[in-house]
């Protein structure tokens, strides 16, 4: 791939909201908000009553305003996703359009939080909320301006792997392969016995031997080269390669850093390449997300990221069935109305589906799509027992003819009044690599954030990073990774609304409450 050294983003770059408030400071360099953090304890008394203490935690954050040159090396370059996603970024760039038997198609964003979506700031002289688009809350990177690189085990060029996917229509592809066919993914590392044996037939842009620790190496030296030949200021990596089956955590093996590495240096046949590449991410200080559903993240890989404070995310991005999944309960459980069945069958004809046609592939995917609920079961005792929760079934299907364009069909049976049974039953299809690629933009793109922030509260005596596990990426996640001993949230609102939050208060802004109490208890009687 041709180093892209040009300064030039191809972006506007946009202005830095001012926030007029004593409690929010502008320098050349950075954003410095004080923020008092309001939560409620409560614990239960012997008798039974409730102690509930209202707690203010003073809070200062620091963002760093100058958005960097960023790369996106993708692992599974050579996917559907790695493949829609580069040729997407091309076509909004350059600002291609294409014709279909529905007309003139134009590129764009839509799927990506951060570029699609609005957030409430506030409320104009009239009363009505004033949204901005949700990219203005806090200097960050375009999409058009990332530089685009990656591994895979498949030799194939981004635009065969394009043309293989047949996600984008042909009228597209036909404009973005001469740029496509110049990417090349670098070889990768491949043991056979992590994804479905049916994956070996594209398996032929291999690095050499089967050394695990000369594998690390030659990966970290990887993500050094394409920094320097591009000028990067930062790399951030994101797993977009098949799902591999859960590694066994094995005490001795990977359950400590100590272990681990040493695990690695004998190379320890339960060592995944998803493992490989997070670890040699931590290694080169760069951040690493998961967007598929194994346990990459084995004890031994979470304790190095927090010894080196490198951001780590994941699992498996939450693109569909499973983040209708994560609306829909919640509205359920929170309405008083009761799931008692949760069916969800999808058949789809990619190779993504190929390789979850395989048991053990299968399993991972079963696990990250089937706890979603749990969160949202367990905030309601009134409708569940302790330990109490809905049949919960998963199914997929290998279904080549179909292609990309999964077919999901989900079912949910829900006591409601007096006896009554409520059927909701949904049919979803769409080409789920359009559904998914979005989501990396979303993950870059607020890990990169994250990065330029930092934070100091209670008795610190400087600033410091974030928790090195980013729950705050759980929106786009199926099984949101949390430090170690938190609570996992899915409802997706709840999400969203930590995201908004967090980046409210970065510039000194309360918390969104939705109140409207200027609607309801006006300050100012009009009678
Ligand atoms: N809607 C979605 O597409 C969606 C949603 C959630 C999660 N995911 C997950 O995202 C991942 C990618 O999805 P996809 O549709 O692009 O799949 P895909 O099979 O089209 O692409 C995966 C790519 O990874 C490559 N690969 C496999 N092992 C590798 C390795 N060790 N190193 C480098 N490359 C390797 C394969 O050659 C392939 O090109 C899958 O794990 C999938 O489960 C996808
Ligand atoms: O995001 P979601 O629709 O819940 O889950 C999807 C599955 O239904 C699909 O079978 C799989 O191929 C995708 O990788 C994705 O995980």
């Amino acid at each position: 791939m041709p180093p892209n050294t040009s300064q030039t983003p191809f972006s506007e770059p946009v202005q830095p909201l001012k926030v007029t408030s004593p409690n929010v400071k502008y320098t050349d360099t950075h954003i410095i908000a004080d923020f008092v953090y309001q939560n409620t304890t409560v614990s239960k008394n012997i008798d039974g009553t409730l102690e509930i203490i209202p707690t203010d935690t003073k809070y200062q954050f620091k963002t760093e305003l100058n958005v960097p040159k960023v790369g996106l090396m993708m692992v599974g370059w050579g996917g559907n996703n790695g493949s829609t996603l580069t040729a997407s970024i091309i076509a909004n760039r350059r600002n291609i359009t294409w014709r279909t038997k529905d007309g003139v198609k134009s590129p764009n964003y839509f799927g990506s939080v951060v570029q699609a979506s609005t957030l409430k700031l506030g409320v104009d002289a009239n009363g009505n909320d004033y949204y901005i688009p949700f990219n203005h809350i806090l200097p960050m990177v375009h999409p058009n301006d990332l530089v685009l690189g990656g591994w895979d085990i498949s030799s194939f060029n981004l635009a065969q792997a394009m043309e293989r996917a047949q996600v984008l229509d042909y009228d597209l592809q036909r404009q973005v392969s001469p740029e496509l066919e110049l990417l090349k993914p670098l070889p990768s590392i491949y043991y056979p016995d992590f994804i479905a044996a049916n994956q070996s037939d594209r398996a032929d842009n291999l690095i050499p031997g089967n050394n695990k620790q000369e594998h690390l190496e030659h990966i970290r030296k990887d993500i050094r080269k394409f920094k320097d030949d591009n000028q990067l200021d930062k790399v951030i990596v994101v797993w977009t390669a098949n799902t591999e089956r859960f590694a066994e955590i094995i005490p001795g093996v990977n359950d400590t850093v100590d272990n681990l590495l040493k695990a690695v240096e004998n190379s320890h046949p339960e060592i995944s390449p998803s493992t490989i590449f997070a670890l040699a991410c931590i290694h080169e200080k760069t951040p690493f997300i998961n967007g598929s559903p194994q346990n990459t993240f084995v004890p031994g890989c979470i304790q190095l990221a927090e010894r080196e404070r490198v951001y780590i995310g994941g699992d498996d991005f939450k693109s569909g069935q499973t983040k209708v999944k994560s609306v829909l309960v919640d509205f359920l459980v929170n309405a008083g109305i009761k799931p008692i069945g949760i069916t969800s069958y999808n058949h789809l004809g990619n190779n993504d589906g190929k390789n979850l046609s395989a048991p053990q592939q299968f399993r991972s995917k079963e696990i990250s799509k089937s706890n979603v609920v749990d969160d949202m079961v367990a905030s309601n005792q009134i409708l569940y027992k302790s330990g109490e929760h809905p049949d919960h079934v998963v199914v997929i299907k290998y279904v080549p003819a179909v292609g990309d364009s999964k077919r999901a069909l989900d079912e949910y049976v829900s006591e409601i009044f007096m006896g009554g049974k409520n059927t909701i039953s949904l049919y979803n299809t769409c080409e789920d690599s359009l559904l998914a690629s979005p989501l990396i933009l979303d993950l870059t793109i607020i890990t990169e954030l994250m990065t330029r922030i930092e934070y100091c509260a209670g008795d610190m005596k400087e600033f410091a990073p974030f928790d090195a596990v980013l729950s705050i990426l759980s929106f786009m996640l199926k099984a949101p990774l949390v430090p170690p001993g938190t609570p996992v949230v899915n409802a997706l609102n709840k999400q969203r609304m930590a995201m908004e939050n967090l980046f409210r208060a970065c510039i000194g802004l309360a918390p969104q409450n939705e109140m409207l109490l200027e609607h309801k208890a006006p300050a100012i009687r009009k009678y």
